[in-house]
C-alpha cells in the first residue's frame, strides 16, 4: 500500500518539517498502517490508535535520541517504532524473529528504555534526568505513562521523588484514556475524571471576574479581596492539585488528538525548569470504530477481519476458560470466595465471577504488591482469596508473598496464569520464573496440573488445604474434551505413571508431561521403551515415587518449561544426588538467558521441550558413549 507522507517518513527528522495538514494526513496514514499490519499480526492495536497524534507532537518537539523519551509498559509503542524506521519491518511484528511488541535497545536508538512491565516509566526516566544532571549535560527526559500504569505503586514512589528533586527538569506526559485494560479503577481514576470533566474552576473564576468587571465601583477593600479569592481559587481547585502538591507542575488537561494543542503544550512543558506533568486525554482505539467501541477487546487483540473488526478465535479450551468456570463453581459453593485481579480480568478469566459476584470481587488496578497483601488481610479474617495474576507479573509481589502470606501462614491462592512460555510478548512477559521465585519460600504449595481436569481439581484441593498454595498453568489450550466442573476431585500429591517401560524414565509436572507421552511414543517407534511419570505438585514433592522409578533405570531425562535455574529440574537433580541413585540423570529446561518472543510452540521446539527434543537428548545419549553391548539398552538404531 502506498502512503503520500507516510511513505516519506524513516526519521524523526522527517516529521518535524510538516506543515498541519501534513500532519493530519500523516496521522490518518498510520492509523490506516497500523490497522492493515496488527489485522495480520495480531498485538496492542487500540493503545496505539489513541497515542498517533502525541506520538508525533513527541518527536516534532522533542530531539531524539539526544532527548530521551521513555516510554511506561511499551504496549503502545508501534507509532514510535514507524516513525523511528522501523515501519518496513512491521509485517514481522511480534514474530519470531521479527519486531517486538515493546522498545528493544537493539532495535533502535530511539528506545531509550525497555519495558515490558508497568508504572516503570516515571522511575527510569528520574533516573536518567539525574544522570544527567550529574554529568552536567543537557537533554530533555520524557516519561510517557498511561493512566492505568500510574495505578502502579512504582509510579507514586517515583512521583513522590521526582516531585521533591525540584533542580531536576522531568517531564512526565499522562495518556489518560479512562482505560487501563479494562475500564481503570481507584481513587485516581475518579481525580483524573473530575480534571477531565470537572469546569467548576473555570466557572467559578469567570463569576469573580464578572463581579469585578461589573462592579469596578466597589472600591479597595472588597475588590482586593476577591481579586485574592479569585487567585486563591487555584489553591482550593486548581487542576492537577494533587501532582502540584507532590511539586509538579500541572498542564492540562488538553485534547490528545488536537495535535497543535498538544504540540504547543508540550513545547511549554519544555520550558519548566523542575518537573512537570502534562495531562493529555486521548481515546483508546481512536480512529478505527470496532476498537473505539471495544477497547479492551482490541487492548491486546489477535487476528481481526479490519472490515468488520470480527476476531479469528483460536480453537480449544484455554486453561483460562477451564479456571473461569471452575472459580464460578467453587464460589457458588462458598460464599467466602474473593477473587481479585491487578488489572487483568479478562486476561485472567475473572469477568464473569465478576458479574456473578460483584462484592466477592477486586481489581486493585495495577498493583500487584497490594493484591498480595490485600489478599493476606482477607484471609487472616476468615475470608478464602484467590488472586488470580500471569506468572511474570506476580513477579512483583514476591516480598509479599514471603512475608505476609507465607510466613503467617494465611490460606492466599495464586491462581497463576501464563505461566511457562507465553509467546509474542517475548523476554518481559516469560513464564519462566515462578517455581525458582516461590519454590524455596516455607509453607507454599505448589500444583502443576497436566489438564483441564487436574487444573479443576487442583482448584478444589487448594480451596480445601487453607494454607498458602500456588497453581500454575500456560497460556495453551486444554487436552481433555470433557471436564467435570461439578464434581471435582481432590487432586492427590502423588506421582503419576503416565506410561510405563523399562529403558529410560521420563520426569516432568504441568503441561510438559503431554509433551513427555509424546516422546515416549517417538522413542517406542525406535523399540525404546520409556516410562513417562507426571508430578502433578512440585512442592511438597513425592520424592519416594521418583526414588523407587528412578532406582528402576539407568537412564532418565527431567523436562520442564521453566528456566534451568531454581527450576523442577534441579529439584529432581538434588533428589538424585541426596538419595544417591544411580541412575544418570539427562534434563531440558530453558537456558540461563531471557528467552525471545515467537509463537509458544516455536520457542519450545527451539530449547528442544518437545517430542523430538526428547527423542534427540536419548538417542544422543545411548547412541554416545557408554552404552556398549552391555548396556542396559542397546543402540536399537544406526
Ligand atoms: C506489572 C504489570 N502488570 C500488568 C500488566 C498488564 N498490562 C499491560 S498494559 C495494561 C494496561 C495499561 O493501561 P494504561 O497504562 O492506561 O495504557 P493504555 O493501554 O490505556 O494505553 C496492563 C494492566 C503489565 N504490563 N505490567
Ligand atoms: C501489554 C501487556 O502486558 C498485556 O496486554 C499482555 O500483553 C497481555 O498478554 P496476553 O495476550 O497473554 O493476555
Ligand atoms: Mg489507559
Amino acid at each position: 500500500m502506498n502512503y503520500q507522507i507516510l511513505d516519506k517518513i524513516n526519521s524523526p527528522d522527517d516529521i518535524k518539517t510538516l506543515n498541519t495538514e501534513e500532519i493530519k494526513k500523516l496521522c490518518g496514514e498510520i492509523r490506516e498502517f497500523l490497522i492493515e499490519n496488527v489485522s495480520k499480526t495480531g498485538g496492542h492495536l487500540a493503545p496505539n490508535l489513541g497515542v498517533v497524534e502525541l506520538t508525533i507532537a513527541l518527536h516534532r518537539v522533542f530531539n531524539s535520541p539526544i532527548d530521551k523519551i521513555v516510554w511506561d509498559v511499551g504496549h503502545q509503542t508501534y507509532v514510535h517504532k514507524i516513525i523511528t524506521g522501523r515501519r518496513k519491518d512491521f509485517h514481522t511484528l511480534r514474530k519470531y524473529g521479527g519486531l517486538s511488541g515493546f522498545p528493544k535497545f537493539k532495535e533502535s536508538v530511539h528506545d531509550h528504555f525497555e519495558t515490558g512491565h508497568s508504572s516503570t516509566s516515571i522511575s527510569a526516566a528520574l533516573g536518567m534526568a539525574l544522570a544527567r544532571e550529574i554529568k552536567g549535560e543537557n537533554y530533555n527526559v520524557v516519561a510517557v505513562i498511561g493512566d492505568g500504569a500510574m495505578t502502579g505503586g512504582m509510579a507514586f514512589e517515583a512521583l513522590n521523588f521526582a516531585g521533591h528533586k525540584q533542580d531536576c527538569r522531568l517531564i512526565v506526559v499522562l495518556n489518560d484514556n479512562e482505560m487501563s485494560i479494562t475500564n481503570n479503577v481507584g481513587g485516581l481514576s475518579c481525580y483524573l475524571n473530575r480534571l477531565r470533566t470537572d469546569s467548576k474552576y473555570t466557572k467559578i473564576k469567570k463569576d469573580i471576574q464578572y463581579i469585578l468587571n461589573k462592579v469596578p465601583a466597589i472600591g479597595g477593600k472588597l475588590y482586593k479581596s476577591l481579586e485574592r479569592v479569585k487567585g486563591s481559587l487555584k489553591y482550593l481547585l486548581v487542576a492537577g492539585i494533587l501532582f502540584e502538591e507532590l511539586g509538579f507542575k500541572y498542564l492540562g488537561p488538553i485534547d490528545g488528538h488536537n495535535f497543535n494543542v498538544v504540540e504547543d503544550t508540550l513545547r511549554k512543558a519544555k520550558k519548566v525548569d523542575g518537573p512537570v506533568l502534562v495531562h493529555v486525554i486521548t481515546k483508546k482505539g481512536k480512529g478505527y470504530w470496532p476498537a473505539e467501541n471495544n477497547p479492551q477487546l482490541f487492548h491486546g487483540v489477535g487476528q481481526f477481519d479490519k472490515e468488520t473488526g470480527r476476531v479469528i478465535k483460536g480453537k480449544g479450551i484455554s486453561f483460562t476458560e477451564v479456571f473461569s468456570k471452575s472459580i464460578i463453581k467453587e464460589g457458588e459453593r462458598d460464599p467466602k470466595i474473593i477473587a481479585i485481579t491487578a488489572a487483568m480480568a479478562p486476561g485472567t478469566g475473572l469477568e464473569e465471577f465478576a458479574q456473578k459476584y460483584p462484592q466477592r470481587f477486586f481489581d486493585v488496578g495495577i498493583a500487584e504488591q497490594n493484591a498480595v497483601t490485600m489478599a493476606a488481610g482477607l484471609a487472616k479474617e476468615g475470608m478464602t482469596p484467590i488472586f488470580a495474576v500471569y506468572s511474570t507479573f506476580l513477579q512483583r509481589g514476591y516480598d509479599q508473598i514471603l512475608h505476609d502470606v507465607c510466613l503467617p501462614n494465611l490460606p492466599v491462592i495464586f491462581a497463576i496464569d501464563r505461566a511457562g512460555i507465553v509467546g509474542a510478548d517475548g523476554e518481559t512477559h516469560q513464564g519462566i520464573y515462578d517455581i525458582a521465585y516461590l519454590r524455596h519460600i516455607p509453607n507454599i504449595t505448589i500444583i502443576s496440573p497436566k489438564d483441564g481436569q487436574e487444573l479443576r481439581d487442583g482448584i478444589h484441593t487448594a480451596l480445601t488445604l487453607k494454607m498458602p498454595v500456588a497453581i500454575r498453568y500456560p497460556r495453551d489450550t486444554v487436552i481433555d474434551e470433557f471436564i467435570d466442573y461439578n464434581s471435582p476431585g481432590i487432586l492427590e500429591n502423588k506421582g503419576q505413571v503416565l506410561k510405563g517401560g523399562k529403558d529410560v524414565l521420563i520426569i516432568s509436572t504441568g503441561v510438559t508431561s503431554n509433551i513427555s507421552l509424546e516422546g515416549a511414543q517417538k522413542l517406542l517407534d525406535v523399540g525404546i521403551k520409556a516410562t513417562v511419570v507426571h508430578f502433578p505438585y512440585i512442592k511438597p514433592f513425592d520424592k519416594d515415587t521418583l526414588i523407587s522409578l528412578a532406582q528402576k533405570h539407568r537412564l532418565a531425562l527431567v523436562i520442564e518449561d521453566h528456566t534451568k535455574i531454581g527450576g523442577f529440574g534441579e529439584l529432581v537433580s538434588s533428589l538424585f544426588i541426596e538419595e544417591n541413585i544411580n541412575c544418570k540423570l539427562l534434563s531440558i529446561s530453558l537456558p540461563d538467558k531471557f528467552i525471545e518472543h515467537g509463537s509458544r510452540k516455536e520457542i519450545l521446539d527451539k530449547y528442544g521441550i518437545s517430542a523430538e527434543g526428547i527423542y534427540n537428548k536419548i538417542i544422543k545419549e545411548i547412541s554416545g558413549v557408554g552404552y556398549g553391548k552391555e548396556s542396559a539398552i542397546r543402540p536399537v538404531i544406526g
